[in-house]
């Protein structure tokens, strides 16, 4: 077996309305160095990531494992070295990168050969949701759709031209807490008109009126009126970026992280009046990633998806 790197970037989940369906690809990684080897070893190298007792309870060997007995194989002896750029339970979708990675290192090392959308259902099934798989494995805004059936569909669109800028604060919110505060159950007149706010986000969006969209983005009847108060600094944070002419300000995934939609060319000297204001926080400028997952091998990417 050759070595070979995976590289998987961060995501924004339900941009607002699109609960569960929405997800932007964002420009920060995890990435996993692979190399044969006599025995499982696993590494980290960024602080970010979550310390563990042995290789065998990592989760990204843990879903790399049940990937590979998913379809009768054995995971073979390797080191990986994993790096990260991704702060976890922030809303930046650090556990569907990890899930996306696991898969991943599991369809290489088995030689599973397994198509995009192989990929995609598995990661779905694991992490209960499209949204953040989706983006993190194609890159791009993507839209997905589950059916009655339990196919997801998708439509990655990379035509987005405005700037990202992510309010993280210093604090966790894992996403199991802040899924516990949502309803089960909505009326029929409640959920026409919370989807009504998606579908006309969406049309503004790919229409490229920004103003319009991020009304939309700011109406989200689905999730933000429920985990508003476990956001800190939500209202302030949403008044500031409005008051420098962002088009919209959302829950990142299930939070803590805010995403700010901000005009193309902006983002950098918006993202450092915020700082100003907001100077327990890192706001940043962040890039939108459009291609996803990517497996290289020495400096040749692999012709995988
Ligand atoms: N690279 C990783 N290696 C091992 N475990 C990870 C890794 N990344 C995430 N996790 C696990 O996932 C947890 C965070 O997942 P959680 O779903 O709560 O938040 P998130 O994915 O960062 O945010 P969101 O789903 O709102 O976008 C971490 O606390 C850790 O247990
Ligand atoms: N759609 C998910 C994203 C976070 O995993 C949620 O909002 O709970």
């Amino acid at each position: 077996m050759n070595g070979f790197t995976i590289s998987v970037p961060a995501s924004s989940a339900n941009i607002g309305p699109g609960f569960d369906s929405l997800g932007l690809s964002l420009g920060l990684y995890l990435t996993l160095s692979v190399e044969k080897h006599s025995h499982w070893e696993i590494q980290h190298q960024s602080l970010l990531l979550p310390d563990f007792e042995s290789y065998d309870k990592h989760f990204i060997y843990q879903i790399a494992k049940e990937t590979a007995h998913h379809y009768g194989k054995q995971l073979p002896p390797c080191k990986v070295t994993i790096d990260s750029s991704i702060p976890l339970a922030r809303g930046l979708g650090s556990s569907a990168s990890a899930v996306i990675a696991g898969i991943e290192l599991a369809n290489q090392l088995c030689r599973l050969q397994l198509s995009l959308l192989d990929k995609l259902m598995l990661a779905t099934e694991k992490e209960g949701h499209p949204d953040n798989v989706a983006a993190s494995l194609v890159g791009g805004l993507v839209v997905t759709a589950s059916t009655a059936n339990d196919k997801i569909n998708y439509y990655k669109w990379n035509s987005l031209n405005i700037d990202i800028i992510t309010v993280i604060p210093d604090t966790e919110l894992k996403t199991e807490a802040s899924r516990s505060v949502l309803p089960e159950h909505f009326t029929r007149k409640y959920a026409a008109s919370a989807s009504s706010i998606c579908n006309l986000f969406i049309v503004a969006l790919t229409s490229h009126d920004y103003h319009l969209a991020g009304e939309m983005m700011e109406n989200d009847l689905f999730h933000e009126p429920f985990r508003a108060t476990l956001i800190p600094k939500y209202t302030e944070i949403k008044k500031a970026a409005r008051s420098l002419g962002n088009y919209g300000t959302v829950i990142s995934g299930a939070g803590p992280t805010m995403l700010v939609f901000a005009p193309k060319g902006k983002g950098q000297s918006i993202a450092g009046e915020l700082q100003g204001q907001f100077s327990s926080y890192n706001i940043c400028q962040v890039n939108i990633d459009t291609q996803g997952m990517k497996v290289t091998s020495g400096k040749e990417e692999v012709a995988e998806n």
